[in-house]
């Protein structure tokens, strides 16, 4: 079966998952499209010289809208990082410009036909890929937002590094915002299979303190090299692989939840046919509680679109 990608948005976070998309051998078909279309241009060329180095052999193709129309998978990760630079931890700063780039791209995507899955990683994450959905009319299951992916990454990291273990064997989510509002739903978190919430005050273990390294992770990468890529390159890969390859992967990402009427981060099924079901795994109260004041943050911004 042949795979076909397109990606909107080749800066930082665009150029990482075409590079992982080409030398892993993943895209039959890949169109790059930017408003700078000299970067698009440059980006191609770069991929294509290194084709002659691949088992794989990629069409790479760039600035064409029309090709989306029987592309299965579309990344969307236009923005302006620089917006960041000055915003001490506020992932909302970038809002200003990637709420008008949104206006740009999405009547773009949908006068193409594209049926697909779009996984979005612009921010603030779950806001945009409301508007995303709702501009564009595709059923929700089939757009999603990388939303607290990347964050229970992160959270994992963090955990793995205290106790000595692999950050695979870390499991639980992050729920929540893609942003400050985010929390680690420890109720959820398991090191090896055993609930952290029994293992953490044997170890002496300060959660908050865990969480608060965690929530702010991406601000660490970012103040050292002025954006993050790799990370979230490889989380929207891997979203992306368990659409194609009907994985029904259990993982957390933004989508439409109806009881708060917004998208938020919470665990899903990830298969054929994008977000297939939400996971509702029951919470403790004060979990539940900051998972609909993240959701109502969420939707106040959303509001303002
Ligand atoms: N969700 C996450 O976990 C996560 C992690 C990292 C980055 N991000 C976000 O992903 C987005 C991309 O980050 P980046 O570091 O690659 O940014 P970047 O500034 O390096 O690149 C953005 C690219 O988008 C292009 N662009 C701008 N307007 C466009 C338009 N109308 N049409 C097409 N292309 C357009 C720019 O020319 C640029 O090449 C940002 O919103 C960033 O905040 C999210």
């Amino acid at each position: 079966m042949s795979r076909k990608y397109a990606i909107i948005g080749v800066g930082h976070v665009g150029a990482a998952i075409a590079f992982s998309l080409v030398v892993q051998g993943f895209a039959d078909e890949l169109i790059l499209i930017d408003k700078n279309e000299k970067k698009a241009r440059a980006e191609q060329l770069d991929l294509q010289d290194a084709t002659a180095r691949l088992d794989s052999r990629p069409k790479i193709k760039i600035q064409d809208y029309a090709e989306l129309a029987d592309t299965d998978i579309l990344f969307v990760t236009a923005g302006n990082i620089h917006a960041l630079d000055n915003a001490s931890g506020n992932r909302w700063a970038e809002f200003e410009y990637t709420r008008e780039i949104v206006k740009d791209i999405a009547p773009k995507i949908k006068a193409s036909g594209f049926n697909g899955v779009l996984i979005d990683t612009m921010n603030p994450c779950d806001a945009i890929t409301q508007y995303l959905q709702k501009e564009i009319g595709l059923p929700g299951s089939q757009v999603l937002g990388t939303g607290t992916f990347l964050d229970t990454a992160r959270m994992q990291r963090v955990v793995s590094e205290k106790f000595n273990v692999d950050p695979k064997n870390v499991s639980g989510f992050v729920y929540g915002e893609h942003g400050e509002s985010q929390f680690v739903a420890w109720s959820t978190v398991s090191v090896n299979g055993l609930p952290i919430k029994t293992l953490a005050p044997k170890m002496n273990l300060d959660l908050d303190a865990l969480e608060d390294t965690a929530r702010s992770g991406g601000w660490a990468v970012h103040s050292g090299k002025g954006y993050t890529s790799f990370a979230i390159a490889t989380c929207a890969i891997k979203l992306s692989r368990a659409v194609l390859d009907d994985a029904q992967l259990m993982c957390p990402c933004s989508s439409y939840n109806v009881k708060y009427n917004s998208y938020v981060g919470q665990p899903g099924i990830i298969g054929k046919n994008g977000v297939e079901e939400l996971i509702d795994i029951p919470l403790p109260p004060e979990e539940e509680q900051k998972l609909a004041t993240s959701a109502a943050t969420i939707k106040e911004k959303f509001a303002t679109m």
